[in-house]
Parts: C-alpha cells; sequence; structure tokens
C-alpha cells in the first residue's frame, strides 16, 4: 500500500516529533512516500538545508538534495525556483500514486491544505487527525469535508496517536 502522509513544513515545524510518530506507525502499514516531511533536518525557514560554497554561492545540502529527488540543481535562486516546481510536481504524482493519505491537520500549512483539496478532486481516501488540546480551531474547508468515509477527520490527544492509527488501517484493511 502507498501512503502519502501531509504534514506542516513552511507553515511551521512545530509538530514534527508527532509526525515522526505518525510516519513510524504509518510504516507498519506501508510504504510512506513522503517520509521526508517528518525529518529533523527540513526547517521552516530554510526552505532546504542550505549550505555556502566555496565561492560564496548558496546551494543545497547533499541530504537535502537526496531528501527531495533532487540532483544537480544549481546554486541559489535558480535552485530555490526549480526546487518548488520539482517537490510540486513529485509530489502530485505521489498524491495521484497513493492508496491512502493520511494528514496531521493541527499546524495550518497551506501546502497541506493544497494535497488535501487534490486528494478530494482525485477521489483519495484520507485521513486527518487534528489535536483539540492545541486550542486552535480546525478550518472549516477540513473538517467540513468529512462529509462520507472517504474523508475522514479524527480528533486525537497526542499519546492515543499510534492507536487511532491501527483502528482507522483495521478498518480499511477489507475494503
Ligand atoms: O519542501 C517541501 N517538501 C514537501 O514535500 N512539501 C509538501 C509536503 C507537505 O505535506 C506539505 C507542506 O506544505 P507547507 O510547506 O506549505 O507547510 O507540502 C512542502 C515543502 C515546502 O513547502
Amino acid at each position: 500500500m502507498n501512503i502519502y502522509f501531509c504534514g506542516s513544513i513552511r507553515g511551521g515545524r512545530q509538530d514534527v516529533n508527532i509526525y515522526q510518530r505518525i510516519v513510524k506507525k504509518l510504516q507498519q502499514y506501508g510504504k510512506v512516500l513522503t517520509e521526508h516531511v517528518s525529518y529533523d533536518s527540513l526547517s521552516a525557514k530554510a526552505l532546504f538545508g542550505v549550505r555556502t560554497t566555496a565561492n560564496n554561492h548558496i546551494a543545497l545540502t547533499d541530504d537535502c538534495r537526496s531528501a527531495l529527488n533532487m540532483h544537480a540543481l544549481g546554486p541559489g535562486e535558480d535552485a530555490v525556483l526549480d526546487g518548488d516546481k520539482a517537490i510540486h510536481d513529485r509530489d502530485v504524482e505521489w498524491l495521484m500514486m497513493s492508496d491512502v493519505i493520511v494528514a496531521e491537520v493541527t499546524q495550518p500549512s497551506l501546502g497541506v491544505g493544497y494535497e488535501l483539496g487534490r486528494a478530494v478532486a482525485a477521489n483519495k481516501r484520507v485521513f486527518c487527525l487534528f489535536r483539540p488540546s492545541s486550542g486552535k480551531v480546525l478550518s472549516a474547508m477540513i473538517r467540513g469535508a468529512s462529509t462520507n468515509s472517504l474523508f475522514q477527520v479524527q480528533d486525537y490527544t497526542e499519546d492515543e496517536v499510534e492507536s487511532i492509527l491501527e483502528k482507522y488501517f483495521d478498518s480499511i484493511k477489507n475494503l
């Protein structure tokens, strides 16, 4: 089973530890195409890991190139522009290849919202996880999209994240 995990990157990395627990659990059920969303090395401000070259250009670090499946992009602005297009196109392709999309939606993220919209348009199975204890209120465009079993929103507390995922994957295994 191909699983696409969505979590905030440029929207803010506050919940990266929970993303790591989710990805680890999801790997029991299938191949997580977007494991990189849980990497500590991806920060919200630095677009990717950035380093300075010998002639003072800005370049991506090798671990980030490989995390993003990128090779030989030039330094500086071009790398950033090409990088964003490459990320978008790769992620949409992965989204279309996936059997289920799991999103942690507590930390608001434009990218996650976009991915979920594309997933709905493609009739994909979606499971959104939200923590009310954060004090945030989930967008109506996410909670309100939960009108049939294909798109589910689940409130949860941090300590129950693994058991909530177990229950969900149990419920879809014979579909
Ligand atoms: O570097 C990236 N890599 C990447 O795969 N994404 C995708 C996966 C995440 O689920 C989502 C995060 O979007 P945002 O960065 O707007 O928070 O977009 C987003 C970025 C940066 O926007």
